[in-house]
């Protein structure tokens, strides 16, 4: 058992360095390398290869050609739309179960970059936690059977691309798919519904974020988004020389087709820290660019709660799934109240 009350591994170094890293900072271009998933079977070690090597490097990567049916997702969005067009009112029928990431929220998440409230509200869909959280037929038509079948699809191409970090770190080929099972009740991998709220006045208020800079806390983020609606931003080598305005950040071009992905710190610490969990966030339109609302999906591969987490070197003692994110959580609640 380990103990929860123990001093968190990630503690204040790595916060103090989060907190620098809120400023705008320098926009720079640098490709996100991009993986053709075609014909995956036949190519599954050339694939394995491109994805290794993205992953040890920036630790982002897009997947074009991924067999997630481009009407899966547009359905998807529709209805997230949908639900996000509902009165207030109707929404609070679902608020966010605190520490489940189920349900409902509206620009309440504060990241220790920024210490700004994200301009946004989510919907987050954990399965094991929705009981009372779907809306029904008569809220927003199909949102039920469309997100589940989503979340799904999701899942299998998530699972899909782990299998090649599994063996890759040398753990079978289905040692991730075990480690998210989505039949047990401590299943924890979050479809994330996103709505970036639009922003109609020109504003110069460079301390708010769409979304503030952050690592992501699971194995494998999946983002969708819509083309048209940028601004998320990935700054590779988060301990590299370059913290506050110096760090540089580039842009990630949204295209319907593409899947864009990030590792987070779940994974690096699965991994010895061979795979990179790399800062990214979403900034706000700049004057002149688009300034409507900013709708994308997002689905976390979280390891199940009682999973145990240990990397094949060994370079970290083993912890839970469950008490890894409370470590997690517990260092940017520790940040806040120091600040
Ligand atoms: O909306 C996006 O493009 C990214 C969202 C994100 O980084 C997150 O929710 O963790
Ligand atoms: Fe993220």
């Amino acid at each position: 058992m380990t103990d929860n009350t123990a001093t968190p591994e990630y503690g204040l170094k790595e916060l103090q360095l989060e907190t620098t890293f809120g400023g705008m900072g320098r926009e720079t271009s640098k490709d996100i390398p991009l993986i053709d998933l075609s014909d995956f079977d036949n190519r599954r070690q050339e694939i394995t290869e491109q994805l290794w090597q993205a992953a040890t490097d920036v630790g982002f990567f897009q997947l074009v050609n991924h067999g997630l049916k481009l009407d899966s997702v547009r359905d998807a969005f529709k209805l997230s739309e949908a639900f996000f067009s509902l009165p207030a009112e109707q929404k609070q029928a679902f608020p966010l179960k605190k520490g489940l990431n189920a349900g409902w929220e509206f620009m309440s998440q504060v990241r220790p970059s920024t210490r700004t409230a994200d301009q946004k509200e989510s919907f987050q869909i954990t399965l094991p936690h929705m009981d009372d959280l779907w809306p029904n037929q008569t809220v927003v038509p199909e949102f039920h059977r469309v997100m589940l079948d989503f979340e799904y699809r999701a899942w299998l191409l998530g699972m899909q691309v782990l299998s090649c970090f599994a063996e890759r770190l040398g753990f079978e080929r289905d040692f991730f798919t075990r480690a998210h099972d989505r039949r047990k009740p401590d299943y924890q991998s979050t479809l994330r519904l996103l709505h970036y709220l639009a922003m109609p006045e020109e504003s110069q208020d460079e301390s708010l974020w769409r979304a503030g800079a952050h690592t992501d806390f699971d194995c494998l983020t999946m983002v969708f988004q819509q083309e048209g609606q940028g601004g998320l931003q990935v700054s590779p080598g988060k301990d590299a020389e370059g913290a506050g305005d110096n760090r540089e950040w580039s842009s990630v071009i949204p295209r319907d087709d593409i899947i864009t992905c990030n590792i987070g710190d779940m994974l690096m610490r699965w991994s010895d820290d061979q795979l990179k969990s790399t800062l990214h966030r979403v900034r706000m339109p700049k004057p002149g660019e688009y300034r409507g609302p900013r709708y994308s999906l997002a689905f976390f591969c979280q390891a199940n709660k009682e999973v145990m987490i240990q990397g094949p070197a060994g370079k970290y003692p083993p912890i839970s799934a469950a008490d890894y994110l409370l470590q997690r959580i517990q260092a940017n609640f520790a940040e806040k109240k120091a600040g």
